[in-house]
């Protein structure tokens, strides 16, 4: 994985959320943490091309994002804070099967890697059940599943696990914890990233600590203090 942010800063018209960021993201799994409003998602979603940067530039795996958002979405997979807003249709494996045939799979193909990825999360059960019935906990991992089963390069969550019962927080953290691929993930569930090697902590639209997740979770609670 690599991430660029080359002088990067983002308004919402007159607003500015974020300050220009200059860094890089290379490691496995990178958790992003603040008080609400600091410009988490913002930061987040300026790595797959949802949002282009006002100044500067972000560039993932080589493909600026402004230039090219559709090849940034499809290289970095983003799963919603509310993924209800994610699912297109009604039923679990159509939806997720729509990932697949949009890209031009044929219905047979794509039907054989939705079996194999509901396999992998252990949720074959759900593969007819109607999205909208689904429980939090399970419309996460089917997320998960829709954004995994395309393949894109690295996942970014923006708080996966808000509004988790501690059974489904669990099953939605191992699955993060076992990816095979990198994460990025944003929270204001500090157990979930608290053995992250990296952590960026943002206020006020600035990065004010970097580094492995101990320190910069201390520097969050001073900052809340
Ligand atoms: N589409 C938008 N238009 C205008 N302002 C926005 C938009 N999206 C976010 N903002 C504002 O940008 C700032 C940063 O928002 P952002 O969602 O990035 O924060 P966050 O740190 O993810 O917050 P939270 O923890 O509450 O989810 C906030 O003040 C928010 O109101």
């Amino acid at each position: 994985m690599d991430i660029r942010f080359s002088a990067c800063s983002l308004s919402y018209g007159e607003r500015r959320v974020l300050e220009p960021l200059t860094l890089d993201l290379k490691e496995e799994r990178i958790g992003i943490i603040g008080l609400n409003g600091s410009g988490k998602s913002s930061f987040a979603r300026l790595i797959n091309g949802l949002q282009v940067p006002s100044s500067g530039m972000v560039t993932v795996n080589g493909i600026d994002t402004a230039a090219d958002p559709a090849a940034a979405a499809r290289e970095a997979g983003f799963i919603f804070q509310s993924p209800q807003n994610q699912v297109i249709l009604p039923v679990v494996a159509d939806d997720i099967a729509l990932g697949l045939t949009s890209r031009g799979i044929g219905k047979a193909q794509a039907a054989e890697q939705v079996g194999a990825i509901l396999r992998r999360f252990g949720i074959e059960a759900l593969a007819r059940r109607r999205v909208h019935e689904l429980s939090g906990g399970e419309l996460q991992l089917v997320a998960l599943a829709s954004v995994l089963v395309t393949e894109p390069s690295l996942v970014i969550f923006d708080e996966p696990t808000n509004q988790l019962d501690l059974r489904n927080r669990r099953k939605v953290a191992d699955a993060i914890h076992g990816l095979d691929r990198p994460a990025i993930v944003v929270s204001h569930d500090l157990a979930l990233i608290a053995d992250f090697p990296r952590v960026l902590l943002f206020h006020e639209g600035r990065l004010i600590a970097d580094g492995a997740a101990a320190g910069v979770i201390r520097a969050y609670e001073q900052v809340a203090a």
